[in-house]
């Protein structure tokens, strides 16, 4: 029925206040002002349309792209949108497009690699999109191994000019996203050779296409590199091709301000770390985890309200069926999501706190944080992604059949986000960078360097390595200190036998990628850790609100519980907790499942999702999903005509013959 709130009841069984849930999801009043204005904005305009995607051929859904944004463009002018509101609007949009890249790669990375004189020059006419960039880093043959990049930029001291060019075809840039079709500029990376001499990867600002008539400049081909994953999906993003046949560009257009080359051709060094060159990465990364809560919130809210809505089995003396929400295995499986989309979203919020911090503190030439922040972007962005690319797909399958059509909007999101456990970082290569931070901090603890920050409970290693699990009751496990005891407890011994084991090996970089399995486990242990221990700093601060603190303890014990049970062989292998205090832990576990159930739906409102952000007939607000799911199915273009086109030519010949066959 139109009109009517079949989730009413769930609503009204909510044990906290909705609205400053809101607050607290959103960062602030004010966020939630301007996300919720903003979304709704994009709502009621029908330019923004969006669920007509999947059957749209590549070139439509590509050119639909370019309209949107262009739309997009006018709305940010007129309105004058500030900074924020502009990128809450293609946030809404919801639609991967090359301004992703514009906006949260090519001028980031001109403001962080360049100088005062190269941001005078070219961040006005990025900020205007009077000229539009990309990221141009990964070749055909690498990716992950950035020093491993082949396109070379030679100095030429005779006309004052890089020349850059793609020696092989390996060296073929290959993957950014807007190079394929839109960009006129990049930042690509290649390597540095000035009289024969190879300084390494360096970022350099190309022009690629004419800003007359858009075709590339000599020496320049580039193109799209295909078709990708899912329909409809990231294929609204050009990923492109591109090569270079000795094309010159002045000197001025390296970004120099991590080293620099002179008029004579001397490279200088910056007091800066060379590090800073891969510094843009670490930004994308910190926003990744962020982004990631939104995703899996998203699935989340949609296989909540249809877990509420649906009902299977049950049934006593013909009165309704079971909501499937009821089931404790529905529970099991899908709480734990609700839980983590909660998780990422606080340590989000803290990653980007410690970007900002490092940011500050490099502008201040302090580098000390650099590590550290390098790990946490890089194990954050790996956990969050991989867990969020698995729970999007778990709530596939929580909403059983219906879950799988295209107007679930559950196939779309999985397509559009697994390749996140890849860009910015394969998560298990990231893994490694994180594990040869936890290996280089516990080789120096015993020299007197104390270990800071989020690797600062290393420095209580004797006794995490000796400490014995408290827990007596399943309400013990509700304590925060016995839950971080555990979690730190188990970090801290997966890392040092991962260090002893090293010690086995003559060659530490040949023990390393023998034991790199274990070493990745250890830094999830890590990672997991910090998401646990975030939840609970959050827990300690003000918040207002009736029942709002309550529902995210709850959500924090389930979420530390439940990777607990999940990794339960590192717990109980580490020694840190004892199959007892495990089979507690459970308990406890499914006595907070029946705790959170009355607030789910409430929970998922919180996010404050749009039913046009969401896309899914499953997770509408008002519940009413069997009438729309029928009527969507009848707007299918198959359903176009009654009789399909190729009747004639293929199922009417094939049902004769049979005809014929069965007369003879
Ligand atoms: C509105 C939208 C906004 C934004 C976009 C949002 C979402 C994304 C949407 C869509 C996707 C779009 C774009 C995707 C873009 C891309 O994918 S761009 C390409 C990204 N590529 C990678 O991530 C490559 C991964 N590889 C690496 O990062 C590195 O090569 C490496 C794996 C770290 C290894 O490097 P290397 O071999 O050179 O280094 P090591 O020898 O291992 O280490 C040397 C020391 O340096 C330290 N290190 C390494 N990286 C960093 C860093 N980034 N910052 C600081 N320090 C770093 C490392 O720890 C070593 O330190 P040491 O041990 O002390 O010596
Ligand atoms: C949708 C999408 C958008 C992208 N956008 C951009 C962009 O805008 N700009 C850009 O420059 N790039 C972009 N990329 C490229 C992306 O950053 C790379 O694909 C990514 O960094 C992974 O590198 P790779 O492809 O070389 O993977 P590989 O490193 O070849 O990975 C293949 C396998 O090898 C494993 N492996 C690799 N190295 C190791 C190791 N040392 N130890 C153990 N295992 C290892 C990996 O775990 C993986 O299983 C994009 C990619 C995608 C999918």
């Amino acid at each position: 029925m139109e009109g009517v709130d079949h989730l009413a009841s769930e609503r009204s069984r909510a044990q906290f206040d909705v609205e400053e849930m809101k607050v607290v999801w959103a960062g602030s009043r004010h966020a939630l002002e301007v996300s919720d204005r903003i979304s709704r904005l994009v709502a009621s305009d029908p330019a923004f349309r969006k669920d007509n995607r999947t059957s749209l051929s590549r070139k439509e859904l590509f050119k639909n792209t370019l309209r949107k944004t262009a739309h997009a463009w006018k709305r940010i002018t007129e309105l004058r949108l500030s900074e924020e509101e502009a990128s809450r609007l293609r946030f809404y949009v919801d639609e991967p497009a090359f301004t992703d890249l514009h906006w949260g790669m090519f001028i980031p990375a001109i403001k962080g690699q360049g100088t005062e004189e190269q941001l005078q020059k070219w961040l006005p006419l990025a900020y205007k999109m009077q000229i539009i960039g990309c990221y141009a880093q990964t070749e055909l043959g690498h990716g992950s191994n950035v020093q491993g990049l082949e396109t070379t930029a030679t100095f030429d001291p005779q006309t004052d000019e890089f020349i850059i060019h793609s020696p092989t075809l390996t060296s073929s840039k290959w993957w950014p996203g807007g190079l394929g079709k839109v960009s006129t500029h990049a930042v690509i990376y290649a390597r540095l050779i000035i009289d024969g001499k190879d300084y390494g990867v360096n970022g350099f600002i190309v022009q690629l296409r004419s800003m007359d008539d858009h075709l590339p400049l000599p020496g320049i081909t580039v193109g799209d590199i295909g078709m990708k994953f899912g329909s409809g999906a990231y294929n609204t993003m050009d990923n492109g091709v591109l090569r270079f046949d000795h094309v010159r560009i002045p000197r001025d257009q390296m970004l120099m301000r991590v080293s620099q080359v002179t008029r004579e051709g001397k490279f200088v060094q910056s007091n800066v770390p060379r590090q800073l060159v891969y510094g843009t990465m670490v930004y994308v990364r910190q926003t990744i985890v962020a982004d990631a809560s939104c995703a899996l919130s998203r699935a989340v809210c949609i296989a909540t309200r249809y877990s509420a809505v649906r009902r299977q089995f049950g049934s006593q003396n013909g009165g309704v069926e079971t909501q499937v929400i009821d089931y404790k295995t529905q529970q099991s499986r899908l709480f734990p999501l609700l839980a983590s989309a909660y998780a990422f979203r606080f340590v989000g919020e803290w990653l980007k706190w410690l970007y900002t911090d490092v940011t500050q503190r490099l502008q201040a030439n302090d580098f000390s944080t650099l590590p550290e922040a390098h790990a946490c972007t890089a194990g954050l962005k790996s956990l969050t992604t991989s867990a969020t690319a698995d729970g999007i797909e778990e709530c596939r399958k929580l909403c059983g059949g219906h879950g799988y059509l295209c107007s679930s909007g559950l196939p779309e999101l999985f397509a559009v986000y697994v390749p996140a456990c890849t860009y910015e970082g394969d998560n298990i290569v990231l893994l490694l960078q994180v594990a040869r931070f936890l290996m280089k901090t516990v080789s120096q603890l015993g020299s007197g360097k104390k270990p800071v920050g989020t690797t600062a409970y290393m420095g209580r290693v004797d006794q995490l390595m000796q400490c014995h699990c408290a827990v007596q009751r399943a309400e013990d496990w509700l304590k925060p200190s016995v839950i971080l005891e555990a979690f730190e407890a188990r970090s801290a011994r997966m890392s040092v036998a991962c260090a002893q084991n090293l010690t086995n090996f003559a060659n530490p970089e040949e023990g390393f990628l023998e034991l790199s399995a274990d070493l990745t486990e250890a830094a999830v242990a890590h990672c997991q850790l910090i998401v646990v221990s975030k939840f609970i700093e959050k827990l300690k601060q003000d918040i207002p609100g009736k029942g709002v603190k309550e529902q995210l303890e709850i959500l924090c014990n389930i979420y530390a519980l439940f990777l607990l049970h999940k990794h339960l062989g590192d717990f109980l292998k580490t020694g840190c907790i004892s199959p007892k205090q495990a089979s507690l832990a459970n308990d406890q576990l499914r006595s907070l499942y029946s705790q959170a159930r009355p607030n789910a739906i409430a929970l998922v409102d919180a996010f404050d999702y749009t039913d046009h952000f969401l896309g899914s007939v499953l997770g509408r607000y008002d519940g009413n999903v069997y009438p729309k799911l029928y009527e969507e199915a009848w707007k299918d273009p198959l359903n176009d005509s009654v009789v399909p086109d190729g009747y004639q030519e293929y199922i009417r010949p094939m049902l004769k013959q049979q005809l014929r066959n069965a007369r003879l």
